[in-house]
């Protein structure tokens, strides 16, 4: 008989498809000593209570409450993570404004370590209590700070992708805080992924560098086109910001004739590796060219509804089969919850789908077929982000990385209810206070 490195015993749902979620009302997890779920055991096989006795003998089996159930851990695609300190300030600001008034001087702090530890060590520590197994991360220009980061990740057991932030081009960014020059700017990218290949020694769950343009308006060609080469040398993720507003959007035809996703394409930077945060603005060109070049969007509902100038087509995209995932965008984003962000993609939709001028007449005021429901946005949150990241994770499935997040119901039932209404109610009402245990690659980080 096998013996596991821990076996769950409970209940729990996991996304199959877009629209679809398994649920299992008694379950053994069985996780290797690797942390990758080696075996999904269901009461009628024939192990099932052998497997139990195993584990009982061994102590190594963990039995839920009967309040309890187990999800994926979520997959948060698009963070800044020196913003933390500000998260929920200044959203009535025009993103330029935010940025250059807010964002920049703060995000300028990181050059001091102990501050950037500080900053990196809470939130990975609340990302990670907020049931976040794996995180894409924004880090600075400045790499002490990054590489603070990306010890946060591998100390708190966070599957981490941290991506030193390149922003060349004098015209749109402070003297006080860009790269000296679009070499500066490649070297001390390299720098980065070699320093943390060294971190990475020994470590379970390594941490992946990212590389990183901030978007169109902060880079010069020649840093996009070198950060392209990079990205293609080392076989790394890329991540950026891509029609998030209208202002980014007239910045790139005015500079390039062209919009950002095209530039973006020009310079090797939309691959299947890529993650490009926000597109509210994308049109039927730019999804085609997301879905040719496998390229995933990281639909940050919160933020957009402050920055994104429009309402991402969150239905419309998957039902194109584009990857989608979600992302909380500290600190566009107030709120370090995916679940947060999972209520704010649904409620974002239907809004999209029924409009929000009252003087229009119903028939003509809003996008009809645009809502998703709770099981849409539940795959983003789980197997849209991990497609996005190239990731065998986001599933309870046999093979699958023991990302996990146990939780209970915030509210008692009062009576019977069904499997489709207490995970209706979980994505709901989830707060960190109902999530008991988070687990990453079979330890309990929570
Ligand atoms: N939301 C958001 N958009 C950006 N575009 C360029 N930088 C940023 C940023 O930090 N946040």
């Amino acid at each position: 008989m096998m013996i596991y490195k821990t076996v769950l015993k409970g209940r729990y749902y996991t996304a199959i498809d877009q629209n679809q979620v398994d649920y299992q009302p008694d379950s053994l997890v069985c996780i290797d000593d690797g942390g990758t779920i080696a075996r999904v055991v269901l009461a009628d096989e024939d192990d099932y209570t052998t497997i139990i006795h195993t584990a009982e003998q061994t102590g190594t089996l963990v039995s839920l409450a009967d309040d309890q159930v187990i999800l994926p851990g979520f997959i948060d695609l698009h963070v800044h993570a020196p913003q933390w300190p500000n998260a929920g300030l200044a959203l009535d600001r025009p993103l330029y404004e935010w940025l250059e008034e807010y964002t920049f001087p703060l995000e300028a702090k990181f050059k001091d370590a102990k501050y950037a530890h500080l900053v990196y060590d809470n939130l990975v520590e609340t990302l990670l209590a907020n049931g976040t197994t794996t995180a894409l991360y924004f880090g600075s220009v400045d790499n002490t700070g990054n590489l603070e980061l990306v010890k946060s990740c591998l100390s708190h057991h966070q599957r981490g992708f941290v991506g030193k932030v390149v922003m060349d081009n004098p015209e749109q960014t402070p003297d006080y805080y860009r790269d000296e020059s679009a070499d500066v700017a490649l070297n001390e990218t390299e720098n980065f992924i070699h320093e943390v290949e060294k971190l990475n020694t020994d470590q379970s769950i390594p941490v992946t560098p990212v590389i990183t343009p901030r978007f169109l308006p902060s880079c010069t060609d020649e840093v996009l086109s070198g950060l392209g080469k990079l990205a293609n040398k080392y076989n790394l993720p890329i991540q950026s910001h891509c029609s998030e507003s209208d202002w980014e959007n007239g910045y790139a035809l005015e500079t390039h004739g062209k919009r950002d996703a095209a530039v973006l394409d020009e310079f090797g930077l939309l691959t299947d590796k890529s993650v490009m945060a926000h597109g509210t603005l994308l049109n039927d060109e730019d999804i085609k060219r997301f879905k040719d070049r496998g390229v995933g969007v990281a639909h940050c509902p919160i933020s957009n509804v402050y920055f994104g100038n429009a309402v991402f087509p969150a239905k419309k995209l998957l039902s194109e089969e584009v990857k989608v995932g979600l992302g909380t965008d500290i600190s566009g984003g107030y709120d370090p919850s995916v679940y947060q962000n999972i209520r704010q993609a649904i409620m974002s939709s239907r809004m999209l789908d029924e409009g929000v001028d009252s003087e229009i007449s119903p028939d003509l005021r809003g996008k009809h077929q645009a809502a998703i429901t709770a099981k849409n946005a539940f795959y983003m949150a789980t197997i849209g982000g991990a497609k996005s990241l190239n990731l065998t994770t986001g599933q309870i499935k046999q093979g699958y990385a023991a990302d996990l997040q146990i939780v209970h119901e915030k509210y008692p039932t009062f009576g019977h209810q069904g499997p489709e209404d207490t995970f209706e109610k979980i994505m709901y009402q989830t707060t960190v206070s109902e999530i008991d245990h988070v687990m990453t690659q079979g330890v309990f980080a929570k």
